[in-house]
């Protein structure tokens, strides 16, 4: 479907962004790039729709090289989704959604119940907030917007460049999910640029990791965890010195994550509206005196509009709203027996993760609620602590050269 063909880019300042790029993404795949800043994963998927051009190679679509393919039509094959949304301000959710379409001369009321039928794929209420203006969302409904818009013409092909970039890691993995559920039917061919190694690993169906300008393996995610081609590979995803420094690195407050916090006696309805206000499909329970009581779900209470907003999470609908105390948080939270206190180590907290199935645990000082460890916080903390363990052998390192070159002068004054 998409072939790179021996593709470099030289910009005219001579910075060499990538090089010599051979790969092929297949029709319904999904391709995350990954690498560290600068690598050229920006560069690599904009000369896809030509808003930048190679110095040399070429760029395939369905087999025709894309520079004879007039910009404007290419464009209209391919959707485009970025970090910062880039809607119209003064458009309601509905017509920034249907913008595409109306461009390309479609009927109005065929485009309005299309951009509706798009709100509706992506998890937004096209009633709710359809009427919308974009400062009127979420960062995470901007997200979902700027999806359903890229899709509005129905192009095979979609670019997204950290489209999630923007908002916070709880978020950030629910739109992961559910783009992946979306992409089982819509089944579009996508390059999805991150430089995050978790969401490239989660997204992909395969993964082209990145050196500086250069492609160091193109795989499927396991092969790439499970067998790294190159030294610059392994280290990038930190494999198996990540294992290890799981037992000695500890639980820190800037690992957590916040999600909503409610109170057992609040309703239900103003918990699920904080809830909606954060996009978040749970909340942390706590009691009277602060302490951590459990967590409950977005779709576990009475359903005021717009409260089934990420409907289809865990929590079966126990509540009959309107019967005394039924529509209290309450009623409806679950206790939570997957928690640990600060300073506990990574392995603990995974194992502690692994033992009662739980997508995050809580995390407690003495008695006070601090936070909640998730997958990718622990990652991040590994990713720091593999970091440091770096700089401590360079230290030594560096160390060990001065003491040697200190030992050879004495030497020297001896002779
Ligand atoms: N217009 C330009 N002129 C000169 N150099 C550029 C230009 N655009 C990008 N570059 C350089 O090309 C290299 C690759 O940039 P690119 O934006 O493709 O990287 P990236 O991997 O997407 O980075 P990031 O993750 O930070 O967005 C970088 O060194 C960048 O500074």
């Amino acid at each position: 479907m998409i072939r790179f063909e021996q593709v470099s880019k030289r910009y005219a300042d001579g910075t060499v962004a990538v090089e010599d790029l051979t790969f092929q993404i297949a029709e319904g795949e999904l391709v995350t790039l990954v690498g560290p800043s600068g690598c050229g994963k920006t560069t690599t998927m904009k000369m896809v729709n030509r808003l930048i051009e190679p110095t040399s190679g070429q760029v395939l679509l369905d087999g025709a090289d894309i520079a004879t393919i007039d910009p404007v039509d290419l464009r209209r094959r391919i959707g485009y989704v970025i970090q910062q949304v880039g809607l119209f301000p003064h458009k309601t959710v509905l017509e920034n959604t249907e913008t595409v379409p109306r461009l390309l001369g479609h009927r109005r009321t065929r485009s309005r119940a299309r951009a509706a039928e798009l709100l509706e794929l992506v998890g937004l209420d096209p009633d709710a907030h359809g009427r919308r203006y974009p400062d009127q969302l979420s960062g995470g409904q901007r997200q979902r917007v700027g999806v359903a818009r890229a899709l509005a013409a129905d192009p095979p092909v979609l670019l997204m460049d950290e489209p999630f970039g923007a908002v916070d890691p709880l978020v950030r993995e629910h739109l992961q999910t559910e783009f992946r559920k979306l992409q089982e039917t819509v089944r579009k061919t996508v390059l999805f640029v991150t430089h995050d190694i978790e969401e490239a690993v989660r997204m992909g169906d395969r993964m082209a990791v990145y050196g500086a300008g250069r492609l160091e393996q193109f795989d499927a995610p396991s092969k790439v965890l499970g067998a790294p081609r190159t030294d610059y590979v392994a280290d990038f995803v930190g494999a198996d010195r990540g294992l290890k420094r799981l037992s000695v690195t500890p639980i820190e407050r800037r690992d957590l994550e916040q999600p909503p916090i409610v109170r057992l006696d609040d309703r239900m309805a103003e918990a699920t509206r904080r809830m909606r206000d954060q996009d978040a499909r749970w909340a942390v329970v706590l009691d009277g005196s602060g302490e951590l009581h459990g967590w409950v779900s977005s779709d576990a209470g009475p359903t005021e509009a717009g409260a089934a907003e990420g409907a289809g999470g865990a929590g079966p609908r126990q509540g009959r709203p309107g019967q005394d105390g039924e529509d209290s948080v309450r009623a409806h939270a679950r206790r939570m027996e997957a928690w640990l206190p600060l300073g506990h180590s990574l392995k603990q907290a995974f194992s502690t993760m692994l033992q009662y199935d739980a997508g995050w645990i809580a995390v407690l000082d003495g008695d006070r609620f601090e936070g909640v460890l998730t997958p990718s916080g622990l990652h991040e903390a590994l990713r720091r602590s593999i970091d440091s363990e770096q700089h401590v052998a360079e230290a030594e390192r560096a160390e060990m050269l001065l003491a040697g070159s200190a030992d050879g002068g004495a030497e020297k004054a001896a002779e």
